[in-house]
Order: C-alpha cells, then structure tokens, then sequence
C-alpha cells in the first residue's frame, strides 16, 4: 500500500509543520455558521492541503463531498452537485437528529472540497468558473478550495473566500514524521538518510514519504545509498545539471540541482572533471579544482569505510563548492561531454592499468584513475597519431587496448596500423640496445616493491629465461629509460615510458 494514503493525517493535530495554518483553518471551522466563507487553502504540492482538509472533517464529524479535477467541471456539474451537497445535508440531518437544531445543523454538515481551483481555465469551462464563484457565495455548505497558486484564481472569487497559505514542509519537520512512519513500519534507518531524503524534497513531505517508501523497499535498512540510488524518477538530466552548476545557479540551489540528477556523486565528479575546462578558466578554475579534489577525498573516504554518509560531503563540494568557485553566471552553449568511466575489474582496463603501473612506478589504482584519463584525452580517437603509437610501444597494447584508451572503434584498420607501428618501434628500439638491453630491464628491487599489482615480476629476464612478449617491451622500455644517448641526462623521477618513444 501506498505509504502516503497510509499515513494521511486523519486529524488535524496529525497534520505536521504547517502549525499556523493548521490553527487558522481549525478556527475557520469552528467558526463556520458564524460566517459562512468558503476558504481557500494554497501552497505548493504536497504540503498537506487536502489532508488538512479531510482532518478538519473528521474532526468535526463532518462528511465530505469532493469535486475533482478529473471531473468535468462545468457550470451544469457545479450546480447539480451543489444542490446534491444539500440534499445530502437535508437527509443525514433527517437521520439523525438530536433534538438540538444547532447541534444537528452542525453535524451534519458536509464539507465541500475543490482542487485544483486555480486551474479554472483547464479544469472549468466558462460557466463553471462563474459557476463556482456563485456557490462559493451562496452556499449552505462549508467549501474548502485547494490551489497551488492564490493569486491564478479569479479577482471574484479570492474576494470571496478566507484564505488560508500553506508553507512548504521544513526538513526538521519533514524528518520526525519520517521517523514516525519508521517505527509503525519496522523499518531500520540512519537518520542521515532520512535527514537526506527531507532536504532532497525542498517541503513536499509528499515526495518525502515516497522517497522513504522507494528507499525502504527490498532494503532491510534505510541507509544513505538506498536514499541516493534509490527509485524515484528524479527530474533532471546530467546536461541540465552541468549547465546548473558551471553556468547558472547559486550553490545552494546547485546543491538541490545534484540531488534531482539520477547519477551517484563518484559519476557527477567525474562529469565536472571532465567538463569544467569548457567553462572555467583561470582563478575560478583553481577553485574549482580545490573543490573537486575535496570531493574526490570524500568519495574516497566512502570507498574505504562504504560509510555512505560521506557522500554528502562530497555533493558538497562537487555541487556548491564549484558553483561557489564561479566568477558570476555564464551564459552561451557548450558541448559538453561524456566522460569515460573506467571499469574497476574489467580485463582490458586492468591490462592497461598494470602497463601503466610496471611502466611508470605507479600503483595500479593511480594508473586507473590518473593515468588512463589523461592519456584518453591525450589520444582521443588516436589523435595524434605518433603520440597513440608511442603509447602503444611504451605500454605494450594489443588493438583491444588502444580501442580501450582512445575510445575508438576496436578493429578498425587505424587501429591495427598503429599496433603495428608501435611494434616496429619497440623492435627498433630492441635492435639499437641488442646486447645491453637486458641490462635495464631488471627492475631494481626498491622500484619492484612499489607495484601493487599481481603481475609477475619481470626479473627473471635478466636471470636469462625464455623472454616473453611482455618482458621484451619492458626491456625496451627500460632500456629507452636508461641506455639512450640522448636519454642519459634523465632523473629517476621520469620513468614515464610514453616520453621515451618520441
Ligand atoms: N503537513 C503534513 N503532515 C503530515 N503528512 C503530510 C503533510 N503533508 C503531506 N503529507 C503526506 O503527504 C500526503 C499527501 O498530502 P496532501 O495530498 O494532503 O498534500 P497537498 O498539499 O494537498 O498536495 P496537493 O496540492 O498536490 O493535493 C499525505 O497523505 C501525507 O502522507
């Protein structure tokens, strides 16, 4: 069962953060043979409206008739069911009576509820705006109007009415009736998540309670990563988004924007990452960059410790701390793109990953990270060519590997050709230092034990065993690292094999 019919508020007092209206609308109630206004309640969805106005019936014994939306609403309509509103009245009251005309009259009233009232023009036709205008006037009834914006009805029928605004839902509101529904439920949560889930829905405790119903389901637990990966359609696109916090919005509202995107806050990072040298430039750049590293901290923090309440920091800092860094709003279009995400234990990429590594003196988690971005973006679609060779000699690729950096089509004849070339690079390089090859390509035990990786260590070349292809272009590399002429002058600090193949 849907949560939010489950926990509709059958009584006022149940009716939560709204408590001055709550009061005013109660009073009207009481109040009503007195004066006889119909009232209009209006705020934005899913404040409470129409449960508070089913809470006041309830109250006070009252039946209620509604008139929807989906009904046709036209002034024939409004009038009959004025009239049936009545008649009802007039026959409950025949059934019932007490003996005391006041009493009986104000039990048996019905409360008459109107939604959507501000939307006269799709919902009403001609007649039926004047017609409700007219009811509102005249009627023996209490009517309670529901609408989302006051001041889209009829100068006519404001006049007419009370009014009564409902405030959007705070988050320290929205949160206890969360907690609440947790309870009567039997459903565990961090309060993070629930904190989380009140500040994602801006006052709609509606949306609130949805979110808590989605993020409950087929979990034991309301954790933060339930909330965050959780069902709900979220409303924005991730180019809305980068246009939101490069371009446009103020933090905080950026911050809301990274809430409505449908991506994890490790993929919004990397969407910033890969984008904000379209827009930011110079000091604003700098800051930036501050702020993504702060979040790229953060998210490794819940990598560590899968402690998802991190998370929100790192939003923080992607989101507000970005949009914070911008000089002033930016107008135009912008290409962006997609960035590459890197598949943790996908064989290709840890292929790469630990070439890069043995090569460089990296660890393997840096290589993914760091290294293969960089050189993506250095050799996007194979461009420029010598650069897409010199990676593939340096780093040993086969055509699925160089498919996998540059993001190109895997056996395409470019891709073959330069596979090729990189072959003859390393062989030419083999032939130059044939003899003393081997020499440079026994790693030393200080730059061995700095591999992270599984891979086999390559010293057993220098022990004189059968060379694989794998050991044959570490020792050319190697052997470009320190043997060349024009490579003597080289630090330590340089190993990057990439550089030794131009
Ligand atoms: N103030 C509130 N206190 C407690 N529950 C609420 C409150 N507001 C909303 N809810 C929850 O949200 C559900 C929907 O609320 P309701 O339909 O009354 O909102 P509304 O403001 O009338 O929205 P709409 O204008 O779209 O009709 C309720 O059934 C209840 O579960």
């Amino acid at each position: 069962m849907d949560w939010t019919e489950k926990y509709r508020p059958t009584t006022l007092s149940e009716v939560r953060g709204n408590d001055k209206a709550r009061d005013a609308f109660a009073k009207w109630g009481r109040t009503w043979d007195d004066h006889r206004k119909a009232v209009i309640l209006h705020g934005s969805p899913g404040i409470g409206k129409t449960s508070a106005a089913h809470a006041l019936a309830n109250d006070m014994g009252w039946e209620t008739v509604e008139l929807n939306a989906s009904d046709k609403r036209t002034g024939d309509v409004i009038e009959r069911f004025a009239g049936r509103a009545a008649m009802n009245a007039t026959l409950a009251g025949a059934a019932e009576k007490t003996g005391d005309e006041a009493t009986d009259r104000q039990q048996n009233r019905q409360l008459v509820v109107l939604d959507e009232a501000d939307n006269i023009h799709g919902n009403y036709d001609r007649g039926g705006a004047s017609a409700i205008t007219k009811l509102v006037k005249q009627s023996e009834q209490p009517i309670v109007l529901i609408a989302n914006e006051f001041y889209d009805m009829s100068r006519g029928l404001r006049k007419a009415c009370q009014d009564i605004e409902f405030r959007d839902v705070s988050a320290r509101s929205i949160v206890p009736v969360l907690r609440d529904i947790c309870r009567r439920e039997g459903v565990e949560y961090d309060s993070d998540a629930l904190q989380r889930i009140a500040e994602e829905n801006g006052g709609d405790l509606r949306g609130a309670v949805n979110d808590l119903q989605a993020a409950a389901e087929g979990n034991e637990k309301v954790t933060v990563e339930s909330v965050v990966t959780g069902s709900r359609d979220r409303s924005m696109g991730i180019f809305a988004f980068l246009d939101a916090v490069l371009k446009e919005q103020e933090p905080r509202d950026a911050l809301q924007s990274s809430y409505a995107v449908d991506e994890t806050p490790d993929d919004l990072t990397k969407w910033i990452e890969g984008n904000i040298t379209k827009v930011y430039e110079g000091e604003e750049l700098a800051r930036a960059y501050e702020f993504l590293a702060n979040a790229d901290r953060w998210l490794g923090r819940v990598r560590a410790t899968q402690n998802y309440s991190y998370w929100r920091y790192a939003g923080d800092n992607l989101a507000a701390g970005v949009a914070a860094s911008r000089d002033g709003t930016k107008g135009g279009w912008t290409r962006f793109g997609r960035p590459q995400f890197w598949p943790s234990s996908d064989k290709t990429a840890d292929y790469v990953a630990r070439k890069i590594a043995e090569q460089s003196g990296v660890s393997m988690d840096t290589a993914r990270r760091d290294v293969i971005p960089f050189l993506a973006t250095m050799t996007h679609h194979c461009k420029p060519r010598e650069l897409t060779v010199a990676m593939a000699a340096a780093y040993e690729l086969e055509a699925k590997h160089v498919s996998f950096v540059t993001g190109s089509g895997e056996s395409t004849n470019k891709v073959e050709s330069i596979v090729e070339d990189a072959q003859a690079l390393r062989d030419e390089a083999m032939e130059e230092h044939s003899g003393s090859a081997f020499e440079g390509a026994v790693p030393s035990d200080e730059e061995d034990s700095q591999h992270e990786d599984e891979s086999e260590p390559s010293a057993d070349v220098g022990a004189g065993d059968d060379v694989d292809d794998i050991d044959d272009a570490e020792a050319a590399v190697a052997d470009a690292d320190g043997g060349t002429v024009e490579d003597e002058t080289e630090t330590d600090d340089d190993q990057s094999g990439l550089s030794d193949f131009f």
